[in-house]
Parts: structure tokens; sequence; C-alpha cells
């Protein structure tokens, strides 16, 4: 477990779930319940902080993305559960530069109570996003979205901090006793924040990994080749059952808001009934990345390494 030895020196464990995961209704497929394993890391955070530099993080939020006001309005709700400190800067569409983001950033570098910065995605398209998060000091990155983090993961050196939905991702696999050594992954989407990082820590975990895109031929045939299928398309319930084999292990990393109000994945619902165990939307992946960016805030202010 390379990727958690850093968490794992501070006093940080990985619940073992493989034997108390409850089932779907009416299927055999296991829950991947996100949610309380995140509640789990949560609480581990707040008995292992005593006598510690209380972690603080800073949230850049620019513009008016409603999903994005929801998302970091969590953040700062889980790290006040922690106990940890947060500072938010909201700048509205009519005041956003990147002169003016570019300088919070560096200043928020300097400024020794801050341990980590965040800045909220996407953001507005007139903003070059690239520009903006390498403005991040390397020890403040809890995103992992810096080149230079990324670099590291790429080395498999685990030096810096790792993006937190793969990371989540990688967590509850560990935590819900899923082999991923020599086992044929399938990443689907190959974005920066979720498609590259997961495959570079499932290809450091010793599976086998093929990515695939919007621009992949047959991905059907390619999907129903995964033992693990992690679905970050960005296309509601795109994979049914007809995409997977019979006993995977599917992750859905997809949030979408459906017609009726109700939230749903990438992964149809049908997949229960073949799927070993899956990931749900919500209650999966999403409450994951808070938990592993509390977890890359309390690394950032307590291993100084
Ligand atoms: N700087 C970053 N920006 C973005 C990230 C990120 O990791 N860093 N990831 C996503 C958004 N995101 C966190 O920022 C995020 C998305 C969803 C959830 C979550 O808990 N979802 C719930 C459902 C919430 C709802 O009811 O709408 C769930 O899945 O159960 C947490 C964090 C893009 N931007």
């Amino acid at each position: 477990m390379k990727f958690f030895s850093r968490a794992q020196k501070l006093g940080f464990i990985l619940p073992d779930f493989s034997k108390t995961a409850q089932v779907y209704e009416g299927t055999n497929c296991k829950i991947m319940d996100g949610k309380t394993l995140s509640t789990n890391l949560i609480s581990q955070a707040k008995t292992l902080k005593d006598g510690k530099k209380v972690p603080c993080l800073a949230v850049i939020l620019a513009g008016e993305n409603p999903a994005s006001h929801v998302y970091v309005k969590n953040k700062i709700k889980i790290f006040k559960e922690a106990g940890f400190d947060s500072q938010s800067y909201i700048i509205s569409s009519d005041e956003i530069s990147e002169e003016k983001i570019i300088s919070l950033i560096l200043s928020l570098n300097k400024d020794k109570n801050v341990d980590g910065i965040l800045v909220q995605l996407p953001l507005p398209k007139t903003i070059n996003t690239e520009k903006i998060l390498n403005a991040i000091s390397p020890h403040k990155d809890v995103d992992g979205f810096l080149a230079h983090s990324i670099g590291t993961l790429a080395t498999g050196e685990f030096t810096n901090a790792i993006a937190c939905t793969p990371f989540g991702i990688l967590a509850m696999l560990v935590s819900y006793g899923i082999e991923i050594s020599g086992k044929n992954s399938v990443v689907v989407g190959r974005s920066n924040i979720v498609g590259k990082p997961m495959s570079l820590l499932l290809l450091s975990s010793d599976a086998t990994v093929t990515m695939a895109h919007s621009k992949t031929k047959d991905l059907k045939q390619i999907c129903k080749n995964a033992d693990i299928l992690i679905a970050a398309a960005g296309q509601p319930e795109l994979i049914d059952k007809s995409y997977i084999k019979e006993n995977a292990v599917i992750i859905d990393v997809g949030i979408h808001r459906k017609e009726n109000g109700k939230l749903c994945g990438d992964v149809h619902s049908n997949v229960k009934e073949i799927a070993y165990s899956l990931s749900p939307v919500p209650g999966g992946v999403g409450p994951m990345t808070i938990a592993m960016l509390m977890l890359n805030t309390a690394l950032a202010a307590w291993a100084k390494d």
C-alpha cells in the first residue's frame, strides 16, 4: 500500500470493510459505501490532531457555478467536523482575473498558518486553469493537480498529494478487500482530475490498465474485459449491464442531476444484477473525495518530510 504509507506514518489506518459489506436489495452485489468510510477517516483525523498544529485549508472559489458553491460549502463543513480550520475566498464573475487569483495564491503560499490551497474547479472559461494551479506551492497542493504532484505520482514516489478522487477510490478498493494486482482495469475518461491520476495509481498497484475516452472504438468490448471498471465519462448512465463482465467491480465517478431532480452517475443501476460490487452515486466516490482532501491537508500540515 505505497499510496497510503505517508498517511499510515501519521497514524491513519484503512479500516477493513471486506467482511461487513452490505448488498443491494435482491442482489449479491456488494455496496462500496464511501460515506461510511469517509466518516471513519474523518473521526480518525479528529483524534490524531490532538497536540498537533490545527491544519488549515484555504479555498478559492471563482465564479457562480452552483454545484461548485455546494461542494465548497460541504468541504468547509467536513473540515469543521474534523476540527480543522478553513478560509474561503469567494471571487464573483465580474471581479475575476488571472492576475487577481495568482496574487492571492502567492500571498497564501507565504502564509505560515495556511497548510493547503485549493482552487475549486471548473474555473470560468476565460481563465487559464494550468497557469493558476501551477502558481500553488507544491507543499501546499492538497488537490494533487500540480504538474509536479502528478509527476511524482507517475514516478511512483508518492511524496506529494494524490488527487483526491482517485486517492479515495483506491482507499475504497483496499478497504473493501478488492485485489488489484494483476487485474484488468479500465478507466473510462482521461481528465487530469480523475482519469489520468487514477490510471497511474492502478498501474502502481500492479493492475493492467486500459484508458478509454470519447474517441475509443468499441468501448463496450473494452469495458467487458474489465475486472475493475472506473466510469468517469461524464455521460449519465452510459455503462449498463451490457458493458460489464460478470463479477466485475464497478466504481461510478459520474454525478448528474436527472429531470426528476434525483442524482445519477455514469453507471446504470442494472449493473447490480451481475456486478461483484458497486460504488454508488450518491454515497460512494463523492464523500471519499472530501475525506481525502482532509487527509491531504493533514499530511501537508503534519508530514513535513
Ligand atoms: N479543486 C477541485 N475541484 C473539483 C474536484 C476536486 O477534487 N478538487 N472534484 C469535483 C467536485 N467535488 C469536489 O470538489 C465533489 C463532487 C461531489 C462530491 C459529493 O460528495 N457528492 C455527493 C452528492 C452531492 C450532491 O447531493 O450533490 C455524493 O456523490 O454522494 C464531493 C466533492 C470537481 N471539482
